[in-house]
């Protein structure tokens, strides 16, 4: 089952391999403000590089004859207080720009990523150590350094613009220790760990590659912040160099605003419009990276299902999968051409294409098929359960003898609540971990049921003993993360059966769990369903599951219905070839239940006797001590 993505620009965990890579850059283009802002930086990086072909004159020939000159055909844009030619000025001045951009964001990566990767790799001292520094370089007063760097070196430029990049390397420290911190824990960098990389080249490798996309967002906005401050110093009169600078020409102009306002009008447009394009440049690409799951508000999804569904009209009736098998009144589930789609960036993906299905009271129905076969999206459609990116459409969904489709979106959570059981596939995620199991398992009786307090404590001991569990009184006072994973998912079945529905959906409930534990749990929940008279829907891949419990099954194949026939038949008589390879695959090599049952016999007989023999011995040694 794929999680939906949730990212941010300092955690986004992007795929930054070629072909994602130049996927963003072409999304990144086809949006207006990307195209543009791109377009403005690639014309001001060619006037830098080109700046000794594009100048007309000397940047610094002063011609007095042009003091304070208006725009003429020899000097577009006239001359300055000194009669110096303001384009040539401006066109040079664009290069020291950039320059000096250039060394602050060198600096600011080169001390802050490695320290940030540092930091969040290795935790510890390492991390307290950085963060430490990070901390007290920001709360220094930057422009007084900046002031004693420029007083003790003369003014240097390039020196100042290393300093600037100093202190802005605490955002890049802070960027790239959260992102790492992010992903430390992946399976992939223990996997790296355990194959013997060294962390050296664990970090250059493995987990930088999750840093380029939020590095280039920061660089552009830190390179917008880097022009304004030497814009700023220059116009202080602090490391203008020989070359001008656009900080430089806007303190001339400054000077003569009231005679001469086209003096300070040029410099400042140019850093004006160099600032915007970065910070559009940034944000624009923060957008286009975190957009992988685009969510739809309500109304656009209405219209697109009304489209979809006029598309589709009778069409869509002749193309679905599957069938009916009781009477709408003899159902407790009953879906009919059901279609899931996904919005994503590169317009509506379907992932399951009509398919129709019911389930009997009493039934045990098993929906089979590979992994993105569409079977959670189904049970989740079902459920009311799909995230925000997905939607549905369905000719109907009935539910206990009505149709959901039909019902608000409150009236059909409390029919859902009433009606139908829910057992997921990860347990401990679906706890939540800032409540006691108690309050968990009451608080829905409560609310959808409208139990008292005490009868909704009374259900869930209850219930907590029924699922197996030996002190529910204690269990209710604890907190998921006390529990064992087989535990967590008995308390998960106590609170699904809790509402004595009429029909219990179990995701691949056993998923999780180690295999003596499956075997535990697939017997409680074939017990329950049998005790309770429910119907019951269980999502697997697993085909020793299916001839276990298994009264009809669902065959599933890329989102549409291969195959629908009673366990007997599926297995003895397939009609479909993919439905034999997939039994053959799945079968070939696994233990079925009634051996797992039987190797958890036989490791119970063998703890009961090795308790036996510890008892006895004990025993013994207590006899000996005694004489
Ligand atoms: N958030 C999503 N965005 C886009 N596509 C999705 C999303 N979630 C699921 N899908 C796609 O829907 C299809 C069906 O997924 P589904 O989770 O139903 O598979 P499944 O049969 O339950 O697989 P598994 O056994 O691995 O859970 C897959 O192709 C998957 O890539």
């Amino acid at each position: 089952m794929t999680s939906p993505l949730t990212d941010n620009i300092g955690t986004a965990a992007v795929d930054t391999r070629g072909g994602r890579r130049s996927a963003v850059f072409v999304r990144f283009l086809q949006r207006p403000a990307g195209a543009i802002s791109f377009g403005v930086l690639l014309l001001i990086v060619l006037v830098a590089v080109l700046a000794p072909l594009l100048a007309p004159h000397d940047p610094n020939l002063v011609d007095l004859s042009q003091t304070r000159a208006l725009p003429s055909p020899e000097h577009p844009l006239g001359g300055d207080s000194t009669g110096r030619d303001v384009l040539s000025r401006l066109i040079w001045g664009t290069q020291l720009t950039l320059w000096g951009a250039l060394v602050a964001i060198f600096v600011a990566i080169g001390i802050g990523v490695p320290s940030g990767l540092a930091a969040g790799y290795f935790g510890g001292a390492t991390d307290r150590t950085g963060t430490w520094i990070s901390d007290a370089l920001q709360s220094v007063p930057g422009m007084v350094i900046l002031l004693i760097v420029g007083a003790n070196t003369g003014n240097n430029f390039d020196l100042l613009m290393v300093t600037i990049g100093v202190f802005m390397a605490p955002g890049y420290f802070r960027l790239t220790r959260s992102t790492v911190l992010a992903i430390r824990n992946e399976v992939y960098v223990d996997a790296a760990k355990v194959s013997g990389l060294s962390d050296a080249r664990i970090m250059g490798r493995h987990v930088i590659r999750q840093v380029y996309a939020p590095l280039i967002i920061q660089s552009a906005l830190t390179a917008g912040m880097a022009m304004g401050m030497q814009a700023g110093l220059q116009f202080l009169g602090i490391g203008g160099g020989t070359t001008p600078g656009w900080g430089a020409m806007m303190n001339e102009g400054f000077r003569v605003m009231r005679t001469d306002p086209l003096l300070l009008l040029w410099p400042s447009l140019a850093l004006g419009i160099s600032i915007a394009a970065l910070a559009v440049l940034g944000s624009t690409l923060a957008d286009v990276i975190s957009v992988k799951t685009p969510t739809i508000s309500r109304r656009k999804r209405r219209a697109l299902a009304a489209q979809r569904s006029a598309r589709h009209g009778a069409e869509a009736m002749n193309t679905a999968t599957g069938s009916i098998s009781h009477e709408a009144v003899d159902s407790v589930v009953r879906i009919e051409n059901l279609r899931v789609s996904y919005e994503t960036p590169r317009g509506p993906v379907e992932v399951v294409h009509g398919i129709t299905l019911d389930v009997a009271p009493g039934e045990v129905l098993g929906i089979v098929g590979e992994s993105g076969s569409g079977k959670s999206q189904t049970v989740f459609s079902m459920l009311d359960l799909l995230p925000k990116a997905g939607q549905y459409t369905a000719d109907s969904i009935w539910i206990g003898g009505q149709d959901v489709t039909s019902l608000g979106r409150k009236e059909r959570a409390r029919r859902l609540g009433h009606e139908i059981g829910y057992v997921p596939q990860e347990p401990m995620t679906n706890l939540d971990p800032s409540f006691t199991i108690g309050h968990q398992l009451t608080e829905p009786l409560r609310s959808v049921h409208g139990m008292s307090r005490a009868d909704a404590k009374a259900r869930a001991l209850a219930m907590l003993e029924r699922v197996g569990i030996a002190d529910p009184a204690r269990l209710m006072r604890s907190y998921p993360h006390e529990l064992s994973g087989g535990m967590a998912q008995r308390v998960l079945i106590a609170g699904a059966i809790g509402g004595k529905p009429s029909v219990l959906v179990a995701d691949e409930p056993t998923t999780a769990l180690d295999v003596t534990v499956q075997a535990e749990v697939l017997e409680l929940l074939r017990e329950l369903q049998q005790e309770y008279r429910m119907a019951l829907v269980i999502v697997t891949h697993n085909f020793g599951v299916v001839a276990d419990i298994c009264d009809r099954v669902v065959v599933m194949r890329n989102g549409s219905i291969e195959e629908i026939g009673s366990a007997a038949q599926i297995f003895s008589a397939p009609e479909s070839a993919y439905t034999r390879a997939l039994i053959a695959a799945s079968l070939d090599g696994a233990e079925s239940r009634s051996a797992l049952d039987a190797a958890h016999d036989a490791r119970s007989a063998r703890a009961d006797a090795h308790h036996d023999e510890t008892d006895a011995s004990t025993e013994a040694d207590l006899k000996e001590v005694r004489v």
